[in-house]
């Protein structure tokens, strides 16, 4: 099999680096970004002189951040066997913890912590500051950042979502672009760094077959799906302001919605890539609220830290419409919720049925499934007729997983886009003009939203959620009944 390589993949970067990390005891932290910095490490692709400074409101000691971060490395990195001493003692002896909190008025003790730990790296360093807060708090700590000097030679991460609607958007992006430029500003969206993500492209601009397929003449409908079985009460406080809608939908399965209705880029370059993303994402019409459901799971409100009377989405489901020539007419289902039956990540596109002479068929329809999930997978269900005299036709699946495509191993998203970050690559970040379409399609819904309907933990959500695929049902859902 020939290989042809695009790309030449990842490089150990030269430029001594200080990695800021704002919500370094948070959820976030602990169970992507702290990981994805120790496989970094592992790797050898963290810059030979580095040092990572957690930040939080509370004082934590270096010592108890390091065995937070060792906590972390147990539960959602390698594990308690694979962490070698050798590279752990190594990788340890770089963390601090700068308590306090920051902001433009009082830096708590983190210009002590740089002073100390981030001196020895010399003139050249750079500085790396991720913001895994809530997106209420960027403001105040990017303010904080130009009030005490810390921008110059700077890259900034910003975590979804960015901003809370339309308005504090505006007012994010303002302050932003007044305190640093744009090619400092990284907004992270880790489903567009996630392999089978970008597999997305290979697949349709690298095989006619499917190319020639990816418009409303051949496609019924496309489903991205993303229920999950997970709690939310480890972030409650940062979840009851957010909700599913945010959290998920206008971010993360928006920006996989227009990798799928993207038109072909001028190239596979990084810029082109932004650009469609963000010119079908100015094709998406405006969310009208009757093809909005939101859900909330009973018991809810009994959380920790959640109000009695909180009427919080914990799960979303939209029917989308992307106003171009190629998917005009088709609908484009987006759901997630927490606390589902499931946990999946799939783009579904449900063929239309061929006109001939069948007749007709099975009500399962012929689709390619890509699933996002882990590693990844690519699954195409057929119509196909059983062995034997007679005619008996049914669904039937073929499904390849991406962790089997030789080489075998792509790097987790938050490992591949801190990578980016620190070679300085934003081709998988969001724009400021993308998000600011993502927003003005949300609008007139988070002005006006349903309430939540409520629905069983462990259940697949309210049934009017289903009613939005208009009788196909979710994919995931059947794909888990037929096993
Ligand atoms: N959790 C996840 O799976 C994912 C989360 N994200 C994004 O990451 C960000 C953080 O989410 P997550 O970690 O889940 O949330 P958490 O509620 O766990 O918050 C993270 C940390 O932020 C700090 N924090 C909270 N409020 C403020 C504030 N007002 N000012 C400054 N710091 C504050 C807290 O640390 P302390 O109390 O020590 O100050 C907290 O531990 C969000 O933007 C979220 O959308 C993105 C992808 C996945
Ligand atoms: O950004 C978020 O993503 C996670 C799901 O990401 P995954 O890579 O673990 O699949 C979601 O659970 C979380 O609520 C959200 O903030």
């Amino acid at each position: 099999m020939q290989h042809k390589t695009l790309d030449p993949g990842p490089q150990q970067v030269a430029t001594p680096t200080a990695f800021v990390l704002f919500g370094a005891t948070g959820d976030l932290a602990r169970r992507m970004v702290l990981p994805a910095f120790y496989d970094l490490f592992c790797r050898g692709l963290t810059p030979k002189e580095w040092v990572l400074i957690g930040n939080g409101r509370g004082d934590v000691a270096h010592e108890d951040f390091r065995d937070h971060v060792h906590k972390s490395l147990v539960e959602f990195g390698p594990g308690e066997d694979k962490i070698d001493q050798g590279q752990w003692a190594e990788f340890s002896k770089r963390l601090r913890f700068a308590g306090g909190g920051f902001d433009e008025d009082d830096p708590g003790s983190l210009l002590d912590v740089i002073n100390e730990a981030a001196g020895g790296l010399g003139e050249e360093r750079q500085f790396v500051h991720y913001l895994a807060i809530p997106p209420s708090a960027f403001g105040s700590i990017a303010s904080g950042l130009a009030a005490h000097d810390l921008l110059q030679g700077s890259k900034v991460v910003f975590e979804k979502p960015y901003g809370e609607s339309l308005e504090s958007f505006g007012e994010l992006d303002q302050l932003v672009h007044s305190l640093m430029d744009e090619d400092q500003v990284f907004r992270i969206d880790h489903f567009l760094g996630k392999e089978a993500t970008q597999n997305l492209h290979m697949l349709r601009f690298g095989n006619a077959m499917i190319n020639n397929n990816w418009s409303a003449d051949a496609v019924a409908q496309v489903q991205i799906d993303a229920p999950e079985t997970l709690d939310v009460a480890q972030r409650a406080a940062f979840y009851d302001a957010t909700g599913a809608f945010k959290d998920m939908i206008v971010t993360h399965l928006f920006q996989v919605a227009a990798e799928v209705a993207m038109e072909p880029p001028a190239s596979m370059a990084a810029e082109d890539l932004q650009t469609a993303r963000e010119s079908v994402l100015g094709q998406f019409r405006p969310l009208d609220s009757s093809e909005v459901v939101l859900g909330q799971f009973d018991g809810y409100t009994e959380i920790d830290k959640i109000a009695d009377d909180s009427t919080t989405d914990t799960l979303a489901a939209v029917r989308l419409w992307v106003d171009t020539d190629r998917w005009r007419g088709v609908p484009f289902l987006l759901r997630s919720g927490k606390r589902m039956a499931g946990d999946h990540e799939l783009v579904s596109l449900i063929m239309k049925e061929p006109k001939g002479p069948l007749g007709d068929l099975p009500d399962t329809a012929a689709r390619l499934e890509i699933s996002l999930k882990g590693k990844g997978g690519i699954g195409v269900a057929l119509i196909l007729k059983h062995p034997g005299p007679g005619l008996t036709v049914s669904e039937q699946r073929i499904d390849l997983s991406l962790a089997d495509v030789d080489p075998g191993e792509g790097l987790d998203p938050y490992v591949a886009l801190l990578h980016d970050v620190l070679i300085g690559d934003r081709s998988l970040f969001t724009s400021s003009d993308g998000l600011a379409h993502a927003w003005r399609v949300a609008d007139s819904l988070l002005k006006n939203p349903p309430r939540p309907i409520s629905y069983q933990p462990g259940s697949w959500g309210p049934e009017e959620a289903t009613e939005l695929t208009g009788g196909l049902g979710w994919v995931t859902q059947r794909n888990e009944q037929a096993g």
